[in-house]
């Protein structure tokens, strides 16, 4: 069913009496910014606090002044304690001392009642309140333009107008941005978004489900004053994107829900950042191995290592490798001082028995500060213990006196360890990893570990790291000295941190993000279907729960609709995906578009030409073509430019998408969107049937497009995607 948009907006029975609530609180909203700016209005006892009420003052005006277009976007008629009450629902809260024209905002506990299809709730009061009807309002430039009435009761419940309101916006065009849908969530988008604070969530969702908008409105919500004890802060708050070309596209939603100030980066730039490894590129020889070879044997071979080294048992691996060279360290040191006491001379001693007494005490709790710091304090607090001082300023001046001694005893014992040299020890030197894997891993994995499938793929010149053992090293420095955010010299837990492409963390990495947050403070959202880099990830949302600590703490989502594409395109997506992924079910919104193109027999350049053509013809701006890999991209530039494209090329993460059409491979394209996606090469040579990875690939290369998708091949088009 295709759904019609009612077409003359101002005919609804309450259009004239809307207007008048709008015009009312544009009113209410000036009126208010007035006062603020006002700056007589701010007068403190003093001139600094004259100053600072302004600034506070100011601020608030500005904030407030950015809605004055459109207040709300939505209203709510509820019944609670036998009164019937409207409340209007926005982007920003504002209250109306002097009249009804107040906004309650999105993020609210009361807000969530506009996306849900509950009819009724329990207030704060313990009072139950009921919802008479749910109406969207199209409000734009302080004027109405649409009235769509979601849920009325009088009419007899559900009016379908949800999903009038959604198929309109996903039926516009897209910008280069990620945009926020906060007016659009759809119900079990507001479930997922709202999961409890403070239990670290998955959210499963196919292509286009909406999961990275999702993240981004889950961190609004948690810096809302309703979270309390669990809200966010912004600069405390990470986000984790595959890759710098999606983290930029994807940062721009920021300033609209209001969260300036969040750490918006990838994996690897955090990583490296954080072990201050800056300087250092990092390769990914896994995936240059499986884009490249053809020898499914190695492939296999390379996945398996890769996927052996991020798993969560090498934690314990790591940790029995830390605490045998720690031990081994400590070995027969032992620690004498000499101290004065009240005027009397004494000698301090810790022997060998009680240091490693210390040392085994400290590995055994793993404790989140880190070895180091913890080890440093078990010494500190022993002695003291020892010496017995009933003042705790005697106590501090102790401690000031043993200082130099501890660090260097502590220098002693940690001599050494540094988390590359290490991360790379335990990854392929034998003894070690024969040694800390004793009773961890199997011979099997032990043998995969010590492979080197990837002897053929070029080292870059220059120090490296590759992706698979920075959450060996991660893991190294977490373990020493913790891991976090670094504030000044200490680290801090970050208040929240959200993965997207969540499919592509190894269970290792999980385990040291949880570290790195409060605990629960973790959102991790992803699709297992287009785990393009599965050799890193985990094979299961259960292998995910087991790294947070097990299923009783965390909390798995499924968002079941697709929303991104038109029903040509989803169906077309679905058909691919189901050879290997039979169970998974995608639902998409049923939004009619263009029949999908299929253009063969010819040269690549001119089809693929020939399509952006077509695309713009219907009005399309934004469009991209991706290609099987970098390389097809390249040589694709300047044959298209023979046939009037200029194609912006996107060949690297440094590169930008602005708009316009783009040409891009396909691991690049990821988590994108178009208008229209033109998948270039799109055939069994390209993307080998054989293979469940390829397949892969070519899900998400079919998957981008919002409106049109056309498939350009030479010859013949990879089986999956022939006409049905
Ligand atoms: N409730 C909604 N209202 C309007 N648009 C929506 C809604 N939910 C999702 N969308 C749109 O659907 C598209 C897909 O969203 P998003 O990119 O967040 O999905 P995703 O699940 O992360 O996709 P992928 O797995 O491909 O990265 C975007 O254009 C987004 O704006």
């Amino acid at each position: 069913m295709t759904a019609t948009l009612p077409d003359a907006p101002p005919t609804h029975p309450d259009f004239p009496a809307e207007e008048q609530h709008l015009a009312g609180t544009v009113a209410a909203f000036i009126r208010q910014i007035e006062t603020w700016e006002d700056r007589e209005r701010n007068v403190g006892a003093d001139l600094e606090t004259s100053l600072t009420l302004a600034d506070t003052a100011q601020e608030h005006a500005a904030l407030l002044s950015v809605h004055v277009p459109a207040p709300y976007f939505g209203s709510l008629r509820v019944r609670i304690g036998g009164r019937e009450q409207m409340l209007y629902v926005g982007k920003h809260a504002f209250r109306d001392l002097k009249g009804p024209h107040s906004v309650v905002s999105w993020e609210s506990d009361v807000g969530s009642l506009f996306y849900s299809e509950a009819l009724s709730w329990q207030g704060k009061k313990g009072l139950k309140g009921s919802i008479r009807r749910r109406r969207q309002l199209d409000v734009g430039g302080k004027k109405l333009h649409r009235i769509t009435d979601l849920y009325d009761d009088e009419a007899g419940g559900d009016t379908g107008g949800r999903e009038q309101v959604l198929l309109q916006r996903l039926s516009e065009a897209s910008t280069a941005a990620m945009r926020d849908v906060v007016e659009t969530l759809q119900p079990e988008q507001n479930e997922a978004m709202r999961a409890p604070a403070g239990v670290s969530t998955l959210i499963q969702g196919a292509a286009g489900s909406g999961k990275t908008t999702i993240g981004f409105h889950r961190l609004a919500w948690l810096m809302h004053s309703d979270r309390g004890e669990h809200r966010a802060a912004p600069e405390s708050t990470l986000v984790l994107m595959p890759n710098r070309v999606l983290a930029a596209y994807a940062a721009r939603v920021l300033p609209g829900l209001n969260l300036e100030g969040v750490t918006v980066t990838t994996p690897e730039a955090w990583a490296t950042s954080f072990l201050g490894l800056e300087k250092m590129e990092v390769t990914d020889r896994t995936l240059h191995l499986l884009l490249t070879d053809r020898d499914n044997e190695r492939r296999k071979a390379a996945w398996r290592r890769a996927k052996a080294l991020g798993d969560l048992r090498m934690l314990r691996v790591v940790q029995n490798h830390l605490a045998g060279r720690l031990r081994h360290n400590l070995g027969t040191l032992t620690f004498q001082t000499k101290i004065q006491v009240r005027g009397e001379d004494r000698t301090l001693t810790l022997d060998n028995p009680a240091l490693h007494g210390l040392l085994d005490d400290v590995l055994g709790r793993a404790p989140l500060e880190g070895y180091r710091a913890a080890f440093r304090t078990a010494l500190e607090e022993e002695l003291l213990a020892r010496v017995n001082l009933p003042d705790p300023d005697e106590e501090t001046q102790l401690l000031r006196t043993l200082a130099a001694d501890l660090t260097r005893l502590s220098g002693r014992v940690f001599a050494g360890l540094l988390p590359v040299s290490e991360g790379r020890r335990i990854a392929s030197d034998e003894a070690s990893l024969r040694a800390a894997a004793e009773g961890v891993l199997d011979e099997r994995t032990v043998r995969v570990l010590l492979g080197d499938p990837l002897a053929a793929v070029p080292k870059p010149r220059r120090s490296f790291a590759d992706v698979t053992e920075l959450p060996l090293m991660l893991a190294v420095a977490a373990l020493l000295d913790g891991v976090g955010r670094r504030v000044g010299r200490t680290l801090e837990p970050y208040s929240h941190v959200v993965l997207d492409e969540a499919q592509d963390y190894s269970p290792l990495l999980y385990a040291l993000l949880a570290r790195a947050a409060r605990p629960g403070h973790l959102t991790a959202l992803g699709d297992l279907n287009q785990g393009l880099h599965g050799y890193k990830g985990p094979g299961s949302w259960a292998d995910v729960q087991a790294a947070l600590g097990g299923e009783g703490r965390t909390r798995l989502m499924t968002l079941g609709r697709t929303y991104r594409s038109t029903r040509q395109i989803t169906e077309l997506g679905a058909r691919v995906a189901a050879t290997y992924n039979r169970a998974g079910q995608v639902v998409g919104v049923d939004r009619d578009g263009g029949e999908v193109m299929r253009l063969t027999g010819g040269d690549l350049a001119a089809l693929t030409a020939r399509a952006v053509h077509a695309m713009q013809a219907q009005g399309h701006h934004n469009i991209a073509i991706v290609t099987r890999r970098v390389t097809d991209a390249e040589r694709l530039v300047p044959q298209l430019q023979r046939h009037d494209v200029d194609a912006h090329p996107i060949l690297n993460e440094q590169a930008r998408y602005t708009g316009g059409v783009v040409i891009l491979p396909v691991n690049l394209a990821k988590g994108l969107e178009f208008d229209g996606c033109i998948v270039a090469g799109a055939d069994a040579q390209n993307y080998d049937p054989g293979t469940p990875f390829e397949s892969r690939l070519l899900y998400v290369s079919a998957s981008r497009g919002l409106h049109l998708l056309a498939l350009v091949a030479q010859e013949q088009l990879h089986p999956l995607l022939a006409e049905a």
